[in-house]
């Protein structure tokens, strides 16, 4: 059985991935901290919604998907109660693995992941990293949990933060350079619905052509940027106040913010 502590909007995201993939519901569980949630995910999805100390002492997958700032507590309630063998997989950001261990009996594995909201659509982007007693075994059935709900990658922990940064908040980057387009629609004169629809269907385009094409996106972008023509008057705009050092410096705030999650 697969248990998910916490199931709130990333947890929900992958327990209903989880059974469109064809797991049947008997085979899940799931926790929530107020008795309404557990109601609507019990209506919702039809699985068990347990306490955390029955999901600890059954369930030989668990899933934590609580918020960073609540995995102490979570940890102290369940931590004694965890059988040696089973696998205990994280999907807080700046967690690590030796926190999570530290809180467990000795020896149980730990696999940390970071994935995203696109688990909604079975497009996310999960990276995952062993802990020091998790082994392949471990990592093959994390990947088993995730892929129907996205890409997979193995990294190593020690870039678990700079992934968060990248693409556990990414889709949040993007989501904020369409709403600026769309404001910048709305400048033009654009009704708000068209400018949407334009923006949006812009997004899909080059999204769908930077995963299938093969091209490097700079390619994807010279072919857009005609000599004297309309897009160098707007990248010239974008490189003077300096987009590309922001978008690095906000990614690089993001991993620092992720690090000091880890101290609590
Ligand atoms: N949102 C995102 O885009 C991403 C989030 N993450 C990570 O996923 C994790 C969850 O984030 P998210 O889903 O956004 O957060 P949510 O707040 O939506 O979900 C967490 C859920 O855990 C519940 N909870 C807290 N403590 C307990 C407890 N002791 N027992 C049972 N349930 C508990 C909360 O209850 P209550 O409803 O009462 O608060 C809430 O429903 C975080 O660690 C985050 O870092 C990772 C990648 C992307
Ligand atoms: O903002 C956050 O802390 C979480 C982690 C990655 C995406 N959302």
């Amino acid at each position: 059985m697969i248990a998910i502590l916490g199931a709130g909007k990333m947890g929900e995201a992958l327990l209903s991935g989880v059974l469109r993939a064809g797991r049947r519901p008997a085979e899940l569980a799931a926790t929530a901290r107020r008795e309404e949630r557990a109601a609507l995910l019990r209506e919702r999805y039809g699985i068990e919604i347990t306490t955390n100390v029955a999901a600890a002492r059954t369930a030989d997958t668990l899933v934590l998907a609580v918020k960073p700032q609540d995995m102490g507590v979570l940890l102290e309630e369940i931590g004694p109660h965890v059988p040696p063998g089973h696998l205990v997989i994280s999907m807080a950001a700046g967690i690590t693995s030796a926190f999570i261990e530290a809180r467990l009996p000795e020896g149980v594995p730990v696999v940390r992941v970071m994935s995203n909201t696109p688990v909604h659509v079975d497009e996310a982007m999960s990276v995952i990293s062993a802990g020091s007693h998790a082994g392949e075994e471990h990592l093959k059935l994390a990947e088993e949990l995730l892929s129907p709900v996205g890409k997979v990658l193995r990294i190593p922990e020690s870039l678990q933060d700079g992934a968060t940064a990248l693409s556990g908040s990414g889709p949040a980057y993007f989501y904020y350079l369409v709403e600026a387009m769309v404001d910048a629609g709305i400048l033009l004169g654009m009704p708000r619905a068209a400018a949407l629809e334009m923006v949006v269907q812009s997004a899909v385009g080059a999204a769908v052509m930077l995963r299938d094409s093969g091209e490097h996106p700079v390619l994807l972008r010279e072919a857009v940027t005609s000599p004297g023509g309309t897009t160098i008057a707007a990248i010239r705009e974008l490189e003077r106040h300096g987009v590309r050092a922001a978008v690095l410096e906000a990614i690089e705030a993001a991993r620092n913010r992720g690090r000091e999650l880890a101290g609590g």
